[in-house]
């Protein structure tokens, strides 16, 4: 039990005059979430505790104001947002509950997701963008493990909107690096203007991830998760991104060829393989957008999508063992693994690595925005070998091979990314 809230002693604490906070769910980016029952309605209900720490200040004003707009965001689709009030020195944001999410379906070894299941979710996942999109809000942090699941099978967006209100305060090591999986190559290479095609691309990972049963894009650095990104879809050109050389960390690479797409999804329809490569388009300007991907003949074609109620889900959160992470080395071959949450062991590498990113990460807030025109279009050229197998994380990706000039010209980059090594 989280303590600290509430009046009373042990047990059930009162909070807000309203709620009966219960056991805490877990800990994300933001707080710590805990069950409760909402005395007003007789529902359970979700309620995140957002430390405010350095946004105390402004919180106020214009958290407030756009925590007030996702109150507003009602579908089917979208968890809503019931209650949003400060309360010592927290912000809570109380929320519908959910019994389990995407992240537990994929990796429960006991489900077998039919096509009509899979299609199921995706469709779910992309009627809650959407919405959302249509209102002008980008969720920018979709993974499995927000893609929660209720009792009546409904899938429902989780977390919408909060990386723009609150950034990323506390993301640490395991947070930051299976964000990683799902981020779009325009943000890997930096860009401060995006849009709602950041999500299509994690939607995109996310369909890559039911299909495959696992991660599909397991980077371990940023360069590492574009060189994945290349393995699978070749390097872009600029032909097929006219923009990408504005980007303000863009690097030439040496040119890969795509594999075809079929051979990293083999038991995936056509339909599937082509929405999927519209999701997975480089230019986000051509990438497809949610309602378009809604209107795709993958979701007319049979098999028709599951009903909801009659989705295969694991046991609800917290019934023995469900929630388990298991002991694996995550780029030891093909395993049944979402990005576990709570993976605590980190080596001092690999945590120097996540600080290192966090410092160079810090203005992806919109607010921080450079025009294109200020961005330099110098261009480093990095040959780089990519191994097709590496994406499947069944052997580390290939090390680039470097000449001393671009090794001095990639200083400052290999200085940011330890991971990023090179060979003579
Ligand atoms: N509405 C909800 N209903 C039930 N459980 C929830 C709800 N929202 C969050 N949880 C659970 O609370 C825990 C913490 O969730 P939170 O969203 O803060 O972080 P996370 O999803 O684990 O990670 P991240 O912050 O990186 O997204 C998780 O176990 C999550 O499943």
């Amino acid at each position: 039990m989280a303590s600290g809230d509430g009046g009373d002693d042990a047990g059930v604490k009162r909070v807000a005059d309203r709620y009966l906070k219960r056991e805490v769910l877990g800990e994300g980016t933001y707080g710590v979430v805990f069950k409760a029952d909402d005395t007003k309605t007789g529902n359970t209900v979700a309620i995140k505790k957002i430390r405010l720490g350095k946004y105390k200040e402004g919180v106020n004003f214009t958290a407030l104001r756009e925590i007030k707009l996702l109150k507003e965001l009602k579908d089917s689709n979208i968890i809503e947002l019931i209650d949003a009030f400060p309360y010592k020195g927290n912000l809570h944001l109380v929320f519908e509950f959910m019994e389990t999410d995407l992240e537990a379906v994929i990796r429960d070894r006991n489900i077998v997701l039919s096509p009509a299941d899979t299609k199921s979710y995706i469709q779910m996942m992309l009627k809650g963008l959407a919405f959302c999109h249509k209102k002008w809000v980008l969720h920018r942090d979709m993974k499995p493990n927000n893609l929660l699941i209720g009792a009546d099978g409904q899938l429902k967006l989780a977390d919408f909107g909060l990386a723009r209100i609150f950034g990323s305060p506390e993301r640490n090591f395991t947070h930051q690096v299976f964000a990683r999986w799902y981020r779009a190559p325009e943000l890997l290479f930096g860009t401060k203007q995006y849009g709602s095609a950041v999500d299509i691309w994690a939607a995109g990972c996310i369909f890559a991830e039911l299909l495959l049963r696992r991660p599909f894009l397991q980077g371990s650095s940023d360069i590492d998760q574009l060189g994945k990104i290349f393995a699978a879809f070749g390097t872009p050109k600029s032909s097929q991104w006219p923009d990408m050389v504005y980007l303000p960390d863009y690097v030439e690479y040496q040119f890969v060829s795509a594999p075809p797409l079929r051979s990293l999804f083999p038991m995936a329809s056509d339909d599937a393989l082509d929405l999927l490569s519209r999701m997975f388009t480089y230019d986000p300007k051509a990438r497809i957008t949610a309602q378009q991907a809604l209107e795709h003949r993958y979701f007319l074609s049979v098999p028709a999508p599951t009903k909801p109620s009659q989705l295969p889900r694991p046991p609800p959160k917290g019934d023995s063992g469900n929630n388990k992470i298991p002991d694996l080395n995550l780029q030891d071959g093909p395993v049944v693994l979402s990005p576990p949450r709570k993976l605590r062991r980190v080596t001092a590498h690999e945590g120097m690595e996540v600080h290192m990113h966090r410092a160079d990460r810090t203005e992806e807030h919109p607010s921080g925005a450079r025009h294109m025109d200020d961005m330099s279009s110098q261009s480093s050229r990095i040959p780089m070998s990519v191994d097709v197998g590496a994406i499947f994380g069944t052997r580390p990706a290939p090390r680039p091979t470097l000449n001393s000039a671009d090794k001095s010209r990639l200083k400052r980059k290999l200085d940011m990314d330890p991971e990023f090594g090179y060979t003579e």
